[in-house]
C-alpha cells in the first residue's frame, strides 16, 4: 500500500483478518455519528436493507460497481464500506491480481465486514484490506485508485467537500467515482411516492431498529458538491424508480 506509513496493523479478535488502522492525526468528524454506526453494527446488515428495499438494494449496488469502472486488476477502494457489501462485489470485479479496500471510521462494521470475509469461502475475497480512517483524512497517496465507490455514505459526513476533495486527491485521472445514495428527485410524483415510502415503511421499520433519527433526512441531493472540487464531468442516474440515484464523476 503506497501509504503504508500511515497504517498500523490492528488484530482482529478471533479472525485471522486484520483490519488497519489510520494513525494520521485526527481532523474533523462526528463523533456521535461514528458512535451511532458502532452502536447499529450489529443490526445493520443485508437483512436490514433486504426488508426495507424488498431486496432492491443488491441490484442498486451491482449497479454502482458497474458504473465504476472497475475492471480486473484494478485497486479500488469502497469508501464509508460499512459492513462490505460494494467491497466483496468490487473483489470478484477486480480478481486475484487486484486490490480492493474498505475504509471505515467504525470499527464495529469493519469487525462485521471482516469475519463476513472469513466466513465466506471465495478466495477471491482474499484481495480485501479493512482500514479505519476517516473519509475527510484519507490516509493513501495522490493518485492511487482506479475507482472509488461510496454507498450512502456521504450523506453521513460532516464535510462533504472535504470528503470529495480527498476523493479527487487519490482517484487517478480519467478514473470514476460512483456514489450510489437517496435521490432527490424532480418529478414530483417520484418525490411524493419516496416521501410516502419514508415516512410510511423506511420509518417504521427503522424505528424497531433504533434508527428512527437516521431515516428522517434521506431526501438530500449531493451532486452540486462534486463539480466544485474539479471532477472533469458529473453524471447522475436516477435508479429504482426515482427512488435512488447515483453519481459517476469522472476525474
Ligand atoms: C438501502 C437502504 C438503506 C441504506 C441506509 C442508508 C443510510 O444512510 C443509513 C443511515 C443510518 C442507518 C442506516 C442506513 C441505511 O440502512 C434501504 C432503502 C429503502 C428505500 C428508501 C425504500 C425502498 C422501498 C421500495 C420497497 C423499493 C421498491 C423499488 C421499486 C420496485 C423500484
Ligand atoms: C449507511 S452506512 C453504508 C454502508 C455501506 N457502504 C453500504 O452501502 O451498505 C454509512 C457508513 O459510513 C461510515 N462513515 C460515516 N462517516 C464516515 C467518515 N467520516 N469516515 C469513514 N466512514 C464514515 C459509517 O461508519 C457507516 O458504516
Amino acid at each position: 500500500m503506497a501509504a503504508s506509513s500511515h497504517l498500523c496493523i490492528r488484530s482482529s479478535p478471533g479472525m485471522n483478518r486484520p483490519i488497519f488502522r489510520s494513525s494520521r492525526r485526527p481532523v474533523q468528524c462526528s463523533v456521535e455519528r461514528q458512535a451511532l454506526f458502532n452502536r447499529i453494527a450489529p443490526v445493520y446488515d443485508n437483512k436490514l436493507n433486504d426488508l426495507l428495499s424488498l431486496g432492491q438494494h443488491r441490484i442498486w449496488k451491482r449497479m454502482a460497481v458497474s458504473w465504476s469502472g472497475a475492471k480486473e486488476g484494478d485497486n479500488v477502494l469502497d469508501l464509508c464500506c460499512g459492513s462490505g457489501d460494494l467491497a466483496f462485489l468490487l473483489s470478484e470485479k477486480v480478481g486475484p491480481n487486484g486490490k480492493v479496500i474498505g475504509l471505515d471510521f467504525s470499527k464495529e462494521q469493519l469487525s462485521v465486514a471482516s469475519s463476513r470475509q472469513y466466513l465466506c469461502s471465495k478466495a477471491c475475497y482474499d484481495n480485501i484490506k479493512w482500514v479505519e480512517g476517516n473519509a475527510l483524512d484519507l490516509p493513501f497517496s495522490g493518485c492511487y485508485f482506479d475507482a472509488i465507490i461510496v454507498g450512502y455514505g456521504l450523506r453521513n459526513l460532516v464535510d462533504l467537500h472535504k470528503a470529495m476533495e480527498e476523493m479527487y486527491r487519490v482517484l487517478k485521472p480519467g478514473s470514476n467515482a460512483s456514489i450510489l445514495d437517496f435521490n432527490k428527485s424532480a418529478d414530483t410524483f417520484s418525490a411524493s411516492i419516496q416521501e410516502w415510502m419514508i415516512d410510511n415503511v423506511v420509518v417504521p421499520v427503522a424505528t424497531g431498529y433504533g434508527l428512527a433519527e437516521e431515516y428522517k433526512y434521506l431526501k438530500s441531493s449531493i451532486q452540486e458538491f462534486l463539480t466544485d472540487v474539479g471532477f472533469a464531468n458529473a453524471v447522475h442516474y436516477e435508479i429504482g424508480g426515482g427512488l435512488m440515484g447515483n453519481l459517476v464523476a469522472t476525474r
